[in-house]
């Protein structure tokens, strides 16, 4: 039996142990608020845990409590708790958690924060507390509309005397947790303090936590569905094969639909956008324009090219009939001869627009895309003409058939056959195939067939090994006179474009290297030495030729055999 102000309250020996953190907050919002009686019932909860610790002082706790709603409570609580072999701990372990704003995810509300009376949850406890609490004294009803008798049922609350309501308490909120525990039979002769539970109070509760888990903590998959709800048709939806794809990631989606190019030529309303910007952005090739000069060499092979290719695209009125131009052409020989140099070449002698995509590509990186991709190429192609079409490995396309051949290969290259033929049959067409390969052995007859005129893009001789050097040497200060850049390409035997090119790169650095370690961060660039032979010479030792002889012989073989023969 304790006595306070007056008022004696029953402490049952053995209250049931009810565990309500979120008490303290409640007790501590109530005393500039409520009546002792409240209070003192809710110090009681708070403490329960600790009962029987604290049976003895518990007196002398709520003495020390002055219910006279001035800020003083608090510290004079915890002067009382001082009695206590570890106090604050206690308390602590009592307080440990904010469970009203809590219950989901652990904040820990240390004791010094609670002495300041606010809780640091998202949702400021307390304040909302004694917001409730103003408007709970607003209320005509008062105190009475919280208190229930004790021991009585709840039907008959409002008869019941203020004597009997002194025992009477209602928390403000009630825990499904209270009823649970309160309902449990006890061996002892405890009471429960609390046989009802405002539901009301509950649904607020609930509503409460919801909101403070909403503020504070979101799945991935709600992050992700509260900046894009399109992507809910992407997660744990089926998706069917014609469905448009739906981008998972934050912010795709709005880029997919602003990024979406409105289609004006009629020959592309059939084609998928993305693919049309794809071949806008990727395949089209807006580099620096070739001219003829820029191929050292390759004099015959150049003059081919322009009387059946460039002549026929620039002046398509007189180039009819017999004098039809080919539609396709192929450059084979080995690597970094200057096939794409020519392609290049072509399209810019041509005014034309150069799109150059590798084979390879459309089988791998567009797996499943690739018979679509080839058809929205020839579209885009058309919608540029004059167009080449540059088609780099040419032979991963168009190879001889063999059981292994890939289902989706295979319906590649038959969608890329019957868009050669149809290119090679419109009149009006101005577009030239240019397929360009370094295994020409492999490719099929039907391939043969369409790329009429076959021209072999030999290593480059002694002259246009000179001419490569000389180019490149233009835009480094040098000191090679004509005798010496001879004298590099007579060394330079059986060296492709590429390697020339490799070469030269590599008697560059020998200025630089030249230049002390610790000088190469400051010096002046018109200090550096000018390139000399000997970095040429020393360059020799490092670049070494990439064909082999074998190779060589087996693309003489081809020329002989399906080449145009020279
Ligand atoms: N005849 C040449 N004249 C000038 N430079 C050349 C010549 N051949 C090759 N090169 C140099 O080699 C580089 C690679 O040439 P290019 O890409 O045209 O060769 P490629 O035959 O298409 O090679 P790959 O078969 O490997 O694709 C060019 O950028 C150029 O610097």
């Amino acid at each position: 039996m304790c006595d306070v102000d007056g008022i004696f309250v029953d402490l049952p020996e053995d209250t049931p142990s009810v565990v309500n953190k979120s008490s303290l907050h409640q007790y501590q919002s109530s005393l500039p608020s409520e009546s002792n009686l409240s209070s003192l019932t809710l110090l009681n909860e708070v403490f329960q845990d600790n009962k029987q610790s604290l049976c003895n002082n518990f007196d002398q706790i709520i003495k020390s409590v002055p219910f006279d709603a001035d800020n003083s409570h608090v510290s004079s609580w915890t002067s009382s708790l001082n009695k206590f072999a570890d106090p604050i701990s206690l308390l602590e372990e009592s307080l440990g958690i904010c469970e009203k704003c809590s219950s989901d995810q652990i904040t820990p509300i240390g004791l010094h924060k609670f002495q300041r009376g606010k809780c640091t949850c998202p949702l400021d406890i307390t304040e909302n507390t004694k917001s409730a609490n103003r408007e709970s004294k607003q209320d005509s009803k008062g105190l009475s509309c919280f208190v229930k008798t004790l021991h009585s049922d709840s039907s008959n609350d409002e008869s019941k005397s203020s004597e009997d309501q002194r025992h009477l308490f209602k928390p403000k909120f009630g825990r499904p947790r209270h009823l649970a525990k309160t309902n449990q039979p006890t061996t002892s002769k405890c009471t429960p303090i609390y046989q009802d539970v405002d539901l009301e109070k509950e649904d607020e509760i609930k509503a409460h936590k919801s909101n403070v888990a909403k503020v504070t903590f979101k799945t991935a998959k709600e992050q992700l569905l509260a900046s894009n709800p399109a992507a809910k048709r992407t997660l744990g939806a089926s998706r069917k094969a014609q469905a448009k794809f739906v981008s998972p990631m934050i912010g795709a989606q709005e880029k997919q639909e602003t990024a979406e190019p409105e289609i004006t030529d009629e020959r592309l309303k059939h084609i998928d956008p993305k693919m049309i910007e794809l071949i806008e952005s990727e395949i089209i090739d807006r580099g620096t324009p070739i001219d003829w000069d820029d191929i050292a060499g390759l004099e015959m092979a150049k003059s081919v090219i322009q009387e059946a290719v460039v002549w026929p695209l620039l002046r398509p009125d007189i180039f009819t009939g017999l004098r039809r131009p080919p539609k396709g052409i192929l450059l084979f020989g080995p690597p970094g001869t200057g096939k794409t140099l020519i392609g290049k070449c072509v399209a810019a002698q041509c005014n034309a627009t150069f799109f150059s995509i590798s084979a390879s590509s459309l089988t791998s990186k567009w797996i499943g895309d690739g018979e679509k991709m080839v058809r929205a190429l020839f579209a885009v192609a058309r919608c540029h003409q004059p167009a080449v079409i540059f088609i780099d490995e040419i032979d991963s396309l168009l190879t001889q058939r063999n059981d292994t051949e890939h289902e989706a290969t295979r319906r590649i290259k038959t969608e890329f056959l019957v868009q050669f033929d149809g290119a090679a049959t419109g009149e009006e067409d101005r577009l030239l195939i240019v397929g360009a390969t370094n295994r020409p052995q492999e490719l099929d007859e039907a391939a043969r067939r369409r790329l009429v005129k076959r021209l072999y893009i030999p290593l480059p001789d002694l002259n246009a090994r000179e001419q490569i050097i000389t180019n490149l040497l233009k835009s480094e200060t040098n000191e090679l006179t004509p005798q010496h850049i001879a004298e590099v390409a007579s060394l330079t035997d059986g060296y492709s474009g590429a390697d020339m090119r490799s070469l030269c790169a590599e008697a560059a650095m020998g200025p630089v290297r030249a230049v002390p370690l610790a000088q190469i961060i400051s010096i002046q660039r018109d200090k550096v030495r000018p390139v000399n032979v000997q970095d040429f010479k020393n360059a020799l030792q490092r670049v070494r030729p990439s064909v082999s002889q074998d190779d060589l012989g087996q693309y003489v073989q081809w020329n002989k055999t399906y080449g145009q023969g020279f």
